[in-house]
């Protein structure tokens, strides 16, 4: 299946239809989407999965009106991505914490707040609650510096859900991370989610951290960048770090390294 023929439900608060970008570049134009299809509905988690290249940053900038499509419909909460943007639709996650070294944990989190004019009380009372919903309460007076890698991003998640977006847009942000540390994230991440209610959209190279994290995985291949398979996973919303030795858990990993496998036979 390459993703297509999806109908939009009620709850749609990503919907691509025939979604196209190239880029042009001084080499000549790059086709790093093409004729992508897909709907993401309300507190779906997906994961995004496929060689570098592959279009998987394209996208998710597409959906945060950082890139421009040039073919096809995108709607992020049945607004043009633009619209969503100005309402605050969605906080962003990087690869890299990005936080100002030489600001506090507290004050990195309210300096987008600060520039859209919240006042001080909602600005403290908003630290507070994510700094709590990511493990780092007490943590708002330390430096960036102070803390760990996992703790920094912890913190670059809780400045992302401090505007209260629905959407989670989230770019490989574990992807520097150790292993133990990274399987502590994602299990955070899971009870976030849960808590929460968010829509998460995730770029990952890593078919486990894909498997253990999503409700729907998109397979996507390179040159053209494009969706190869979308896959509804069976696991149950609630997932603990040993469902990973399940039977079910083994024959979604399977369909996604089959779906890659395939992907780049194509190419
Ligand atoms: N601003 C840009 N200008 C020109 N080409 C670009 C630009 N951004 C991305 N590309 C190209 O578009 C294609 C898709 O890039 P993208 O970063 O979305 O891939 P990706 O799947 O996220 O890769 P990775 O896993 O390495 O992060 C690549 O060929 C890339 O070189």
């Amino acid at each position: 299946m390459n993703g297509t023929g999806q109908q939009p439900a009620l709850s749609s608060v990503v919907s691509a239809k025939g979604l196209d970008l190239t880029f042009q570049t001084n080499d000549g134009p790059v086709h790093a989407l093409k004729d992508v299809n897909l709907e993401i509905n309300k507190g779906d988690f997906v994961s995004f999965i496929g060689p570098s290249g592959c279009g998987k940053t394209t996208f998710l900038r597409c959906i945060a009106a950082l890139e421009t499509p040039t073919g096809g419909s995108l709607t992020v909460n049945g607004m043009t991505p633009d619209e969503a943007r100005r309402k605050r639709a969605y906080g962003y996650v990087f690869q890299a914490a990005g936080l100002y070294p030489w600001r506090t944990i507290a004050k990195n989190i309210k300096l987008p707040l600060e520039i859209m004019g919240f006042s001080r009380q909602e600005q403290e009372e908003r630290v507070r609650k994510v700094l709590e919903l990511v493990d780092l309460a007490g943590f708002g007076g330390k430096f960036p510096w102070q803390l760990s890698g996992g703790m920094q991003q912890r913190a670059s998640i809780a400045r992302a859900l401090a505007f209260d977006a629905d959407i989670l847009l989230m770019d490989e942000p574990f992807g520097a991370l150790d292993e133990i540390v990274r399987d502590h994230l994602n299990e955070q991440l899971l009870a976030l989610w849960a808590r929460t209610g968010k829509t998460i959209g995730f770029v990952t190279h890593s078919i486990p951290e894909a498997v253990y994290l999503s409700t729907k995985i998109v397979v996507m291949s390179p040159r053209p960048g494009r969706i190869t398979d979308v896959i509804e996973s069976p696991l149950p919303r609630e997932r603990p770090l040993d469902i990973r030795d399940s039977k079910e858990f083994i024959e979604v990993a399977h369909r996604v390294r089959e779906g890659l496998r395939a992907g780049h036979a194509d190419d």
